[in-house]
């Protein structure tokens, strides 16, 4: 085994028993404990499903900054965020918010570990950090700029941490805080959206079945608002089980025309992009606050593409461009990007042990079958999460 120095760790940690307590775990023996690596997927380049690489000798991470916690991961979920970073999708901008440390170390952003969600214990605590000790049950979404999920151990700044719902296992809690707080971004921080503001509010989910979408049902329908959810036939009983009002089966006729048989909405997510952008513009109620929001916007790809100064122009054109046109006539126009949030989460949180939120699992796989996941989330028609056990929950 790769054994490498981590003196550092011991600055910043309040208790630094976190190596000898991996350490003592894996039978390493105590003069070796501060010493340590780990298991993760990692990559060293980007490109295909062939890229992805099982390290046993990552270096462990360690706390940099007094307000990060480091947890053992249980339990990590994949999101096509992490296929499009695998492709280099991003690199430009997430780069520049990169650890430098890391940057410097390795000359490169690499080894890359993906990954973005987490359920797991706080192994060691921060000098400020006051709301969580070692041993608590969190949960949490790991910002793509930071080192991610599909290792053992996982760094994180205390304002994205939240103690995991007791009614949830270390498995269900892993699908749900990427997810829910790309849709909590997009309909509270972009639309206005809160508990008080749904009830009477028409909400139009377009992709409905995938993860954001099933989270987005779930939190609307928790808060009160009536819920027309798009999505394909083998997809309509899930929608219905998640409380969908109105479900329409954008494979049976054009969506144009299934939706002028409804109401207007006074929000619409979409999760699709492409067409259905322009599409779905036409069928929201004018002059009344009402609000689309995207989640397919081209802000990372400009910046790849062109550059992040001209990335950043073009993208800056593009939306001012559409911001304005639909403006004129009635309508704000969004787009909405995850947000990492530990008080979020404390409130998805409280919605998971009332009852009102669950976990939409397709699949679980253990941490040896990260690539099957890959390769099943890009193959498309996603119905709900796939789950990683990093640890196996029967041993
Ligand atoms: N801006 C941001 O910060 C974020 C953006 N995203 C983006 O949001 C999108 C959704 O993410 P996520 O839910 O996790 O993805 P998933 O892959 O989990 O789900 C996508 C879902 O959309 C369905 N779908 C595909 N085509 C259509 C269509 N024309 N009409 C209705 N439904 C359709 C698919 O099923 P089927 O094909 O069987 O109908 C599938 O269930 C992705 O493009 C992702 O990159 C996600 C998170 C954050």
């Amino acid at each position: 085994m790769n054994i490498v120095c981590r003196r550092s760790v011991f600055h910043l940690c309040r208790r630094p028993s976190l190596i000898a307590d991996a350490g003592k775990e894996r039978g390493i023996h105590s003069s070796c404990r501060r010493s340590m690596v780990m298991p993760a997927w990692v990559i060293d380049k980007y490109g295909s499903n062939d890229v992805l690489r099982f390290n046993e000798n990552v270096l462990l991470p360690i706390i940099h900054y007094p307000n990060e916690v480091i947890i053992k991961v249980h339990a990590a979920s994949v999101n096509p965020i992490d296929v499009n970073m695998r492709s280099g999708y991003g690199s430009k901008s997430l780069n520049m918010s990169r650890d430098p440390l890391h940057i410097k170390t390795s000359g490169s952003e690499f080894p890359l570990v993906l990954g973005r969600d987490v359920s797991g214990t706080v192994m060691e605590c921060g000098l400020n950090v006051k709301y969580f000790k070692p041993g608590d049950q969190v949960w949490a979404a790991i910002p793509p700029w930071k080192q991610g999920t599909f290792a053992e151990f996982v760094v994180a700044s205390v304002n994205e941490v939240s103690l995991k719902p007791k009614s949830l296992s270390y498995t269900e809690a892993a699908s749900l805080p990427y997810v829910m707080l790309t849709a909590w971004a997009a309909l509270v921080n972009s639309c206005g959206l809160s508990k008080e503001k749904c009830p009477g509010k028409r909400v139009l989910i377009i992709g409905a079945s995938g993860g954001v979408g099933t989270a987005a049902i779930q939190l609307m329908k928790a808060w009160g608002a009536h819920v027309t959810a798009v999505c394909s036939g083998n997809a309509v009983t899930l929608m219905k089980d998640l409380g969908a009002d109105d479900i329409i089966d954008y494979t049976v006729a054009r969506l144009k025309d299934q939706l002028k048989t409804r109401d207007l909405f006074d929000v619409i997510l979409d999760n699709i992009g492409g067409t259905s952008e322009e599409l779905a513009l036409q069928f929201l109620k004018p002059w009344s606050g009402a609000t689309f929001v995207t989640l397919v916007t081209p802000f990372l790809y400009n910046n790849d593409q062109l550059g992040i100064a001209d990335g950043m122009m073009r993208t800056g054109v593009t939306l001012a461009s559409k911001v304005i046109k639909h403006y004129y006539k009635g309508i704000h126009y969004r787009w909405g990007f995850f947000a990492p949030s530990g008080p979020s989460l404390d409130e998805v949180g409280e919605l998971v042990d009332a009852g009102k939120i669950r976990p939409v699992i397709e699949d679980v796989l253990p941490m040896s079958d990260v690539p099957k996941a890959f390769q099943k989330l890009e193959a498309g028609h996603a119905r709900g999460k796939t789950v990683i056990q990093v640890v196996d929950p029967k041993k």
